[in-house]
């Protein structure tokens, strides 16, 4: 099987997870452990087609509410060019009934780290005011795409603005 992105969000009226989000063939593998976040931890990993990727291990059994309010953001908005791009996602069970279910959301892997992570790296100096400018900037850019959709992005901070390998601004959820 190909690798296939949700044609839906998971509501209770569509039923079962494991329809909506097919499991990969192989084709994904899971590297290292990159971060840790609210939903989960956050792996690389290399795609057969896309590449490197980043593989973000959202826990549906602790906030399932969250989970669905993140694919609903990516699946609206992920291909503007300000916000990383969503391949899919596919659906973890859980494999005992202690454990929890999991939904694999496939990104766009933003090696340059965090804006957080940038900030840090400068031990107490700031930023130059180009890079401060271009910066607010591109993250604006994402943000009048997602007002012009009628929507709000509520959580904007440091952590959440990620760069590419490039230096290309990428806002997440
Ligand atoms: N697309 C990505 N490319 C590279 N690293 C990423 C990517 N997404 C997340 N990360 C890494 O994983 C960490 C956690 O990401 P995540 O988005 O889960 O954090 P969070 O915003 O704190 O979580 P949440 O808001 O979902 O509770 C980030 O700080 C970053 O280091």
């Amino acid at each position: 099987m190909p690798f296939c992105a949700p044609r839906r969000k998971r509501t209770a009226e569509f039923g079962c997870l494991s329809e909506i989000y097919k499991p990969p063939d192989g084709r994904l593998t899971k590297e290292t452990q990159i971060g840790e976040g609210g939903t989960g931890a956050v792996f690389m990993g290399h795609h057969h087609r896309r590449g490197k990727v980043a593989v973000k291990m959202a826990n549906i059994t602790r906030d399932e509410e969250s989970v669905c309010r993140e694919v609903s953001f990516l699946l609206k908005f992920s291909r503007h060019r300000n916000i990383a791009s969503y391949y899919g996602a596919y659906y973890h069970p859980a494999p005992n009934e202690e454990s929890s279910e999991y939904l694999e959301l496939v990104l766009e892997y933003c090696s340059g780290g965090s804006l957080y992570n940038l900030i840090d790296s400068t031990e107490g100096q700031s930023l130059k005011e180009t890079w401060i400018g271009y910066v607010c900037r591109e993250v604006l850019k994402a943000l009048n795409h997602i007002h012009h959709h009628r929507a709000v992005h509520r959580d904007i901070k440091s952590p959440n603005v990620m760069l590419t390998k490039k230096g290309n601004i990428k806002l997440s959820e």
